[in-house]
Parts: C-alpha cells; structure tokens; sequence
C-alpha cells in the first residue's frame, strides 16, 4: 500500500472550456460534479487545505469552466461546473451541458467521481441520472453530503442513513459520507477514498521506475 498522499501540494493545472482543451488523457483523474451551489469549490479547498485554490461564490454558476488540479505526478483532480442552476441563460446551460457530458463520457482517465449535495436536500433527478451514468459506466461514486453543519446531529444521521438507502437501489460501487467544508467534518475519508482511487496510478509509476532501474543495474554489469 502506498503512503497517503499530500493533498496540501495540490496545484492548479488548468481552466478549461471543453476536453479538447484539457492536457493529454493520461493518469488518474477524480472529478467533483454536482448541482451548483453544492459546495464543490469549497470542498476542494478544504480536502486540499487552500483557501483559494478553487473559485467559491454565494452565487450559484461561479465555476464554469474545466479546472484541473495536480495532487501529485498523473493524480488530478477536477472541479466541475455545477448543473441544475435555473437563471443560467439557455445557451449558456445547453453549452455547458455538452462539455460536462463529454467530458463524463470520453474522457478515459476518470476513475472516481464525486458528487457533491447539500445534506438539506440530497438525491434530486439531476444527481440520481449521475450516479445512475456512472454506475453504468462502472465508475465508483463517492457521495457526499455538503454543508452537514446546517443539521444538527440526530437530523444529520438520519438523513446519511435516508440517503445510504436510497443510494443502494444503485447496485453500483456508491459510498455515502457526510461532508462540511466549513467544520473539517468526513474529511480524512474523502482523502483516503481518493487514494485508493490515485492507488493503481501510483503502482503503476513505482512498478515502471523498478523496470527501469533494473534495466539500467542490466547495462552496468
Ligand atoms: N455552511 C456551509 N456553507 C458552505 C459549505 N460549503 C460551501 N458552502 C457555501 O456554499 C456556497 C457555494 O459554495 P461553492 O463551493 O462555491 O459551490 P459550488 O458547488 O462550487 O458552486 P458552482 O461552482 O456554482 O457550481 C458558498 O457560499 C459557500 O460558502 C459548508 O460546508 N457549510
Ligand atoms: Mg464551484
């Protein structure tokens, strides 16, 4: 098992209109998706303890582009735009929704989606269609439920619980957590689900960097 990984040293990478502009489709990525306002801006920055690495906003839409942030070497993690905001303009909305879908659909280095909301009100049509896409697609979920300070204790188990039901009809690989930015709160458990999910990444780099020095001991004899 590899060593957890520093998430303090995440850097930004990139902002991007569509896939065609993002770095080549190499590494592991992990993206956060979910209806705007959800929190995912300031998830990321909490998880990655930066204040400002991520654009957050009292108004819904804020992140509208592609942003991809480096963990480490090939370990990347990408901040979506958010969907479901109404007062978006329509050609805006319809705009986005297709560099969002293709991005979910083609981009072959995903192994691990995020999808953040608000514990007040979780699971609506929007986000069940993106666990339902991803399951199908096998690709693991890790459910989050932002702003868990808003409840108090009992009102916040019982709605992890409500969600963790519902969330099994899924079949798929979909872990539920409870999540606030602003408390710290199911922090060290996204962190760890991101390693395993940077894991295979990083045995593969280890594995090849052996190869490699064992060809070069081969040359020096
Ligand atoms: N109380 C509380 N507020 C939060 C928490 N996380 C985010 N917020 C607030 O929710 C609002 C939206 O946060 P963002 O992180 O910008 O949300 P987003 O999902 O990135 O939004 P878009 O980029 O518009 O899709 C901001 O006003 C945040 O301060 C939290 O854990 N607790
Ligand atoms: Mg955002």
């Amino acid at each position: 098992m590899n060593q957890p990984l520093n998430y303090r040293n995440t850097r930004f990478i990139t902002s991007a209109p569509d896939i065609r502009h993002l770095p080549n489709d190499t590494g592991v990525e992990i993206a956060f998706a979910g209806r705007s306002n959800a929190g995912k801006s300031s998830a990321l920055n909490r998880i990655t303890d930066q204040k400002s690495l991520a654009r957050t906003s009292k108004t819904p839409g804020r992140t509208q582009l592609i942003n991809m942030f480096e963990v480490v070497n090939g370990c990347n993690l990408i901040d979506l735009p958010g969907y479901g905001f109404a007062q978006v303009p329509l050609e805006m909305k319809l705009k986005w929704q297709k560099s969002l879908g293709e991005y979910l659909q083609k981009r072959e280095c995903l192994q691990g989606l995020v999808v953040l909301m608000d514990i007040r009100h979780p699971m609506k049509d929007l986000d069940q269609q993106m666990i339902s896409w991803a399951v199908e697609s096998r690709l693991p979920v890790l459910v989050l439920l932002t702003k868990a300070d808003k409840l108090k204790s009992g009102a916040r188990k019982q709605q992890l619980m409500k969600v963790r039901e519902t969330s099994l009809a899924f079949g798929g690989d979909v872990q539920v957590e409870v999540f606030s930015s602003l408390k710290g709160l199911g922090v060290d458990q996204v962190r760890r689900k991101l390693d395993s999910w940077f894991a295979p990444e990083l045995e593969r780099q280890q594995a090849l960097l052996e190869s490699e020095e064992a060809f070069l001991d081969d040359d020096a004899e």
